[in-house]
């Protein structure tokens, strides 16, 4: 039996001063899926995260989330219910060590204060250090624990932003491009991370490497022009014609990704 739909998209659309960016998006996501987003630049993909995270509201339709309507619940409350985006650039405190930007992380989620930053100490905080480390460790970082985030690599640097999101052990994790500009190594990294991300986890992905969401999806949907082009089964998706169609030119053919 399927599980109930932990997001419900219905009849979505979003316009910018007469411009239809989005028309009438309708699907269900259910708990522990893995959706893959793709399509051609300014197909709406980064508006539809837009508008499921809250950062910006639809202009018709609605969205549920666990089936509740959170349709203008603003992006800080979606947050903390767990609906948690990662973005195309970093967003992390350059200035600060790796640690450093977990700790707040985790310290916002404890409940401790809302005080953007303030130093804590391992000694008064044992709990907080010790679920930082194990956050490291479990994802094979630990040797940049004490590395001020501004002396990475921009791919490790995504890296740790999408351990940041982890980190606030989300209900619904919405990733947007998370391997664009790594390395195949730091690549390879982060599909292996998701991988292993627990299966109650829902994870949809927005990314242009086709070999990557290809990987990791359990279903597609392709957005074209603002629309739901196809949607369904990677492996259909993949062979699809009006898919091929629209990659057709681009860099990559679906059938050659595999
Ligand atoms: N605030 C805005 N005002 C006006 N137009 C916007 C706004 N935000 C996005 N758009 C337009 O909406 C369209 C879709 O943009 P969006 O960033 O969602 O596409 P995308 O599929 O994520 O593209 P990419 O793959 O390049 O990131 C583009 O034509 C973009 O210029």
């Amino acid at each position: 039996m399927k599980s109930e739909p932990i997001l419900q998209v219905d009849g979505v659309a979003k316009s910018f001063g007469g411009l239809n960016i989005l028309k009438n998006l309708t699907f269900d996501v259910r708990k522990g899926e893995r959706i893959g987003i793709i399509g051609p630049n300014g197909a709406g993909k980064t508006t539809f995260y837009n508008l499921l995270a809250g950062d910006l509201d639809p202009s018709k339709g609605t969205i549920h989330y666990c089936g509740k309507n959170i349709t203008s619940m603003p992006n800080y409350k979606r947050a903390r219910t767990g609906i948690v985006r990662t973005f195309q650039k970093n967003n992390l405190l350059t200035e600060l060590t790796v640690l450093e930007n977990l700790l707040l992380v985790l310290q916002r989620k404890e409940g401790m204060g809302h005080i953007w930053f303030k130093r804590r100490h391992r000694k008064k905080y044992p709990s907080l250090f010790q679920k930082a480390d194990e956050l490291l460790h479990t994802w094979g970082l630990e040797q940049q624990t004490n590395k001020v985030v501004k002396s990475l690599s921009y791919g490790e640097q995504r890296q740790i932003e999408i351990l940041l999101g982890i980190a606030t052990e989300p209900n619904v994790l919405l990733l947007d491009e998370p391997t664009a500009g790594m390395s195949q190594a730091e690549t390879d990294y982060i599909v292996d991370l998701l991988r292993k991300l627990p299966k109650s986890l829902t994870l949809m992905i927005i990314e242009h490497d086709l070999d990557v969401v290809f990987g990791l999806a359990d279903r597609m949907i392709v957005l074209y022009n603002g629309e739901i082009l196809v949607e369904g089964d990677p492996h259909l998706v993949r062979n699809d014609k009006r898919v091929n169609d629209i990659y057709i030119g681009q860099e990559a053919d679906l059938s050659a990704s595999s």
